[in-house]
């Protein structure tokens, strides 16, 4: 394009010049020259890849006062005297889920790891509140302050005992319904609210004992956000101002009031009923509000709802040596990146940028750029590093841990060459592959290679919603959440950063950047070599931020080690520390990270859960029959059982799990299942099968669970268990609480399981009921054929076999087993059908009366769902 121009230009030239007379040509001619000359360079210059001009002036225009801390409130006055038992945990009631202020409340407490319950407001019960001496709730919020006044009266009266019996706050946002100005008292608080109006110029007062967070002492000048604001106007001495404004409503303004303060957070200190309560004039579209909302948060739930004041900042500067040439560091730079580490230094204990190297790329850029990488090195000893890739590939494009040791070996011996120093037990790998979903090759060659001990990725669970990371520790690597600063590897200068520099500053002033640090105690940023060259905007990024975090809030940044870090993480989310594994193949990202030669179908289509002795082992056998459907291949352990999502096998992660599954072959039809009869009951197992298999259908068995329990203990006792030997059936499933351990460790696995409805329930709550097929017990022993004809129909699996030609009663055995070719009969084994006395009928009476309510419960669940009763359940319910 440039060259046709050019032609373009010339013929025009020689048009216009060549035919004048010769003086004149000649200067018009030289003239022309000159101008063309000229354009040539401005276009090339403006159409070029070349680096830009450094934008020298980055220079935060933060500024505040930083009154001393001491005038500013301490959580003490958050705290109660006094022993309330109370949970950590708010209840909130929201318009509906779709509401945008309900939303908004909630991703605040999601982003804070607090615990919450949402009632939809217009519910016509409360929740129950306390159990057992117990409040379940330490802060009640409601998204509309209308419908805490419009309670009817037995629930406010619950309500309100609720609160004042465990020192519970109420927190309320009102909700404006058109847009004209009304003022009206609240409810028959002596308390009158305007509405509708615009503000202007925020203030805190400095003496509420509800900042805690939140730093007093600024105004901050200009319009708020909206005109749909509502300010609070009293006499009474209950309430107290936290937060007031200016009006620029040209009504009030004209009534005189444009100077005056008008109240938009107010505390109302339970002087006249003993309930403390904070109202809000606005949502949480004002990014101070977001920071008074916490504080609320804490104060009316007495700090149980607070993360304190410590954040804990590491930033990472990761492609040290990578990176194209004009967009590396130069000597400059990393004076510059020098010289903000010692000031920030002087802000934060221990703080050091922490740099990720991969050694293939040394001097790789232009001349400067090469320097600048001397720089680095010489100036190594300053800065914590950690080790990359050798080469910068992503881990798990190998497929095996010789050859990621052997690059990262490489990288070793890079790092001992030039003295870095590398001891900080933290890796990061590029582009988050291999650490989520795992690549066990990885976490090995780590571990072998660098003994690594932490490392950090933004991908788990997933990239987003950021506010819903977490951590997790598997092959003893501690994995960490890494937060982003909305700089990328292309996001080098300013002018051009996605948005313009509003858009950084609006993330940096009470926007997405200023909350990640305010949400997390321990913050983890991910920076690139990249941005701290060009227009350095790292450094402009994280001056700023910490300046706007030190204007406005109580906040104190600390660094430390990453392993101590890693520590501090796991102490402050012990809940984390599990892992819960997804399918990689659900996310598009995970699939793009994940291992080649893995596979999705290798996974199971379907689960048996149990309970255990129900059948589930004649059900596995004739279910194996089945030409289309295969199970799982045998543990050496736990024989036919995975027993993967009930216990420590779950730690071993989804590569372990996947080994039990044939690789997918041609015949699509085939049915992979997995049998495990400790699932049922096992309080873990639902969530993490669905979150690991979503889709799968979930088979369980139910027999009289009065059966089932005897059935355990005879299998037991067929085990030579000491306490089932030297107990009578009897002893143990009536034992009492000071009875020994082993007698209630066995009653608690004869008992537990048979609670059918509660279990259910806690499957129902992940799977929908489509995908839960619920047989009976009773009938797979008697009829197998009808059953395992109702699991064809279930599972559509073609060819539809026909199990009447393939079991047979085999009196001998007394229940149904495998015709073989040559038309005997392979049954299952000794210890399945075993032989022993019945049930003694004080034991029978005994647990009739244990399940009774249980089996109401079964029943009251089986027939919401629609299900047909089981005639063993039919019979027990008779009994009552
Ligand atoms: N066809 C066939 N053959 C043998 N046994 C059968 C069959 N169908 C159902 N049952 C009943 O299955 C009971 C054992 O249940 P599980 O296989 O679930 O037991 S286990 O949890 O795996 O140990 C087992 O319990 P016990 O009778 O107490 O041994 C049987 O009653």
């Amino acid at each position: 394009m440039f060259l046709r121009r050019f032609n373009r230009i010339v013929s025009y030239i020689r048009l216009r010049c060549i035919s004048q007379p010769t003086i004149k040509k000649s200067i018009l001619l030289l003239l022309c020259v000159s101008l063309v000359t000229l354009w040539i360079l401005v276009y090339y210059v403006s159409n070029t890849s070349f680096p830009q001009e450094r934008n020298v002036e980055l220079q935060t225009d933060i500024q505040c006062k930083l009154l001393p801390h001491a005038s500013f409130a301490s959580q003490d006055k958050h705290k109660l005297t006094g022993s309330f038992n109370v949970k950590a945990k708010a209840l909130i009631f929201i318009e509906s889920s779709l509401s945008k202020p309900g939303q908004q409340i909630l991703s605040l407490l999601v982003a804070q790891k607090f615990r919450y319950h949402t009632e939809i407001a217009n519910s016509k019960n409360l929740p129950s509140l306390s159990s057992s001496g117990h409040g379940l709730f330490s802060i009640i919020i409601f998204e509309n302050l209308d419908v805490y006044i419009n309670l009817d009266q037995w629930n406010r009266e619950l309500l309100d005992k609720y609160c004042l019996e465990y020192s519970v706050g109420v927190l309320l946002f009102t909700t404006t319904k058109d847009e004209t100005l009304f003022s009206e008292q609240v409810g028959n608080f002596p308390l009158f609210m305007h509405s509708n109006l615009g503000l202007r110029d925020y203030e805190l007062n400095p003496n509420s004992d509800v900042l805690y967070i939140t730093r007093p002492g600024e105004t901050l000048y200009g319009y708020l956000p909206g005109f749909d604001w509502t300010v609070f106007q009293t006499n009474h001495s209950t309430y107290e101002a936290i937060a007031y404004a200016r009006t620029s409503t040209m009504e009030y303004v004209n009534l005189g009031y444009p100077q005056l303060l008008h109240t938009t957070v107010l505390l109302d200190r339970g002087y006249l009923d003993g309930i403390r309560r904070i109202f809000f004039g606005n949502g949480l579209k004002f990014w101070l509000h977001n920071l008074l909302f916490l504080d609320s948060l804490s104060y009316l739930s007495h700090g149980r709802l607070s993360l304190g004041l410590e954040r804990y900042i590491q930033i990472d500067i990761d492609d040290i040596f990578v990176g194209a040439t004009g967009i590396r560091m130069k000597v400059s730079d990393v004076e510059a990146l020098i010289q903000h580490q010692d000031e920030m230094q002087a802000q934060i204990p221990g703080f050091h940028f922490n740099l990720g190297f991969s050694g293939k790329f040394l001097h790789s850029g232009s001349d400067q750029e090469d320097d600048g990488d001397d720089a680095l090195l010489v100036n190594a000893h300053r800065f914590w590093w950690f080790p990359h890739m050798w080469n910068h590939m992503q881990p798990h494009l190998y497929s095996n841990e010789t050859a990621l040791r052997t690059e990262m070996v490489r990288n070793r011996q890079f790092a001992k060459d030039y003295s870095i120093p590398v001891e900080k037990f933290y890796s990061v790998a590029p582009h988050h592959s291999g650490v989520y979903p795992i690549h066990t090759q990885l976490y090995e060659a780590w571990r072998k290679v660098w003994n690594i001990r932490v490392t950090s990725t933004e991908e788990y669970p997933h990239l987003r919603p950021a506010i819903k990371r977490r951590g997790f520790i598997h092959r003893n690597i501690m994995v960490l959440p890494r937060q982003t600063c909305g700089l990328f590897t292309h996001t080098l200068f300013m002018n051009k950063y996605p948005g313009g520099r509003s858009k950084l500053d609006a993330s940096i002033h009470g926007g997405e950047l200023f909350m990640i640090v305010v949400n997390n105690p321990i913050n983890i940023f991910m920076t690139h070599l990249s941005n701290y060259g060009n227009d350095r905007l790292a450094l402009y990024t994280f001056k700023s931020v910490i300046k706007f975090v030190q204007c406005w809030t109580n906040l104190q940044f600390i660094s430390i080690p990453p392993l101590e870090l890693a520590n501090k993480y796991f102490s402050l989310y012990p809940e984390e520390k599990d892992p819960i594994w997804q399918n990689p193949c659900d996310d598009k990202r995970h699939l793009a990270i994940w291992s080649e030669n893995k596979s999705c179908d290798r996974l199971p289509k379907f689960l048996v859960i149990g309970p255990q002795k129900t059948g589930t082992t004649a059900l596995y056998s004739f279910l194996s029959m089945h030409p289309s459907i295969m199970s799982n291949f045998p543990s050496t352990k736990t024989f036919e059982e995975v027993q993967f999502f009930s216990g420590a096998n779950y730690h071993r992660g989804i590569d372990w799990y996947m080994e039990f599954f044939p690789l997918p072959n041609n015949s699509s039809t085939h049915y992979v299942f997995e049998k495990s009869a400790t699932y049922f009951d096992n309080h873990q197992v639902a969530e993490r099968a669905y979150a690991m298999l979503p889709r799968a259908r979930i088979v369980t068995i139910l027999l009289s669970p009065s059966k089932r329990a005897y059935s355990w203990y005879q299998h037991m006792r067929a085990h030579a268990d000491p306490t089932a030997l030297n107990y009578s059936f009897f002893e143990v499933v009536s034992a009492l609480e000071g009875a020994p351990k082993a007698v209630r460790d066995l009653q608690n696995r004869c008992l537990r399981p048979g609670m059918y409805a509660e279990h259910l329930d806690r499957w129902l709550s992940y799977y929908p009921p489509n995908q839960l097929l619920i047989l009976d017990g009773e009938l797979l022993k008697n009829d197998p054929v009808s059953v395992m004809n109702k699991v064809q129909r279930y599972l559509k699996i073609k060819p539809f076999y026909n199990y009447e030609q393939h079991l047979k009663f085999d009196s001998k055995k007394g229940f149904y087993c495998q015709i073989l070719p040559e038309g005997k009969t392979k049954c299952l084994g000794k210890s399945k059908g075993r032989n022993y006395p019945i049930m003694d009928s004080q034991s029978q009476k005994f647990l009739q009366q244990y399940y009774k309510q249980h089996n109401i419960e079964l029943f009251k669940l089986l027939s919401r769902l629609g299900q047909q009763l089981p005639e063993w359940l039919q019979d027990e319910l008779q009994v009552i």
